[in-house]
């Protein structure tokens, strides 16, 4: 019995330890892109802005989606039109910062991200990019918490909305699928459609097993509508005889 409580303690400092060094690495890798890319890029340029990130990038390890994987990124935005974007993974703000500047005027972007300071350091070169707050919102919390109450941050003077049309997944695979599971159950997903971009950081297809197997039992409200190594989009649509 001693032996199996020592295995357990054992298994949970590794976890411990392993946490902590995510928490230390993230917040270093995030300072150091954030100095970075605030001391070089010309303020209140986008394309600068994304322009260094992708300097950055080329000599050091970074979180950002990068100049690929934002093309297609890109492409769906312009195809979608979305004026109602969650994006679940701010960190530096690289991808806030592709899709705000394809919004329409009155589209507006909703951030989310777990850590307080990489929040606040995703929030500034938002900023520094040019945007202003009526257009995006940064959300320090997790996902799994903040998802039952997007409603009051999506239209605080109306009851009901009609929900985000794009969602980007960029923050942690596990949650992709009780992540979605959620949002479909608080009415987020725009009934009429809505494009769910998950991000395959390490392009592992067992990475998504999970929430692709529960998207294509369900036919009635979901279809895959592209697939590559690094990025898989769910099409949404409560109604089915559009999709
Ligand atoms: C790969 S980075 C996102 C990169 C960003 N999309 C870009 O292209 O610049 C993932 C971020 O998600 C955050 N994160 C991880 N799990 C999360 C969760 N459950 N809820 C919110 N944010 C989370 C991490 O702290 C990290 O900053």
């Amino acid at each position: 019995v001693s032996s199996r409580y020592g295995d357990k303690v054992s298994t949970l400092c590794h976890r411990a330890v392993a946490w902590l060094l995510r928490l230390v690495r993230g917040g270093v890798c995030a300072r150091r892109t954030h100095a970075f890319v605030f001391s070089s890029c010309t303020h209140g340029n986008v394309h600068s802005v994304l322009e260094t990130f992708d300097l950055y990038a080329d000599t050091h390890a970074s979180a950002a989606i990068g100049p690929e994987t934002g093309e297609v990124l890109d492409d769906v935005v312009k195809r979608v039109r979305p004026s109602r974007v969650l994006e679940l993974g701010t960190h530096c703000g690289y991808s806030s910062v592709r899709v705000l500047r394809l919004l329409p005027p009155a589209g507006r972007l909703v951030t989310v991200e777990l850590d307080p300071l990489t929040a606040d350091l995703g929030e500034e070169i938002i900023l520094v990019a040019g945007f202003k707050h009526a257009q995006f919102q940064v959300l320090t919390s997790s996902s799994a918490e903040v998802i039952p109450t997007l409603h009051s941050v999506l239209e605080p003077a109306q009851k009901s909305s009609d929900g985000f049309s794009l969602v980007l997944m960029d923050h942690d695979a596990q949650q992709f699928l009780p992540d979605l599971l959620a949002l479909e159950e608080e009415e987020l997903l725009c009934s009429s459609g809505c494009s769910v971009l998950l991000i395959n950081r390490r392009q592992r297809a067992e990475d998504l097993r999970e929430i692709l197997d529960h998207v294509r039992v369900r036919p009635d409200c979901f279809c895959v509508k592209m697939e590559r190594p690094c990025v898989v989009e769910i099409f949404y649509q409560k109604d089915k005889a559009g999709l």
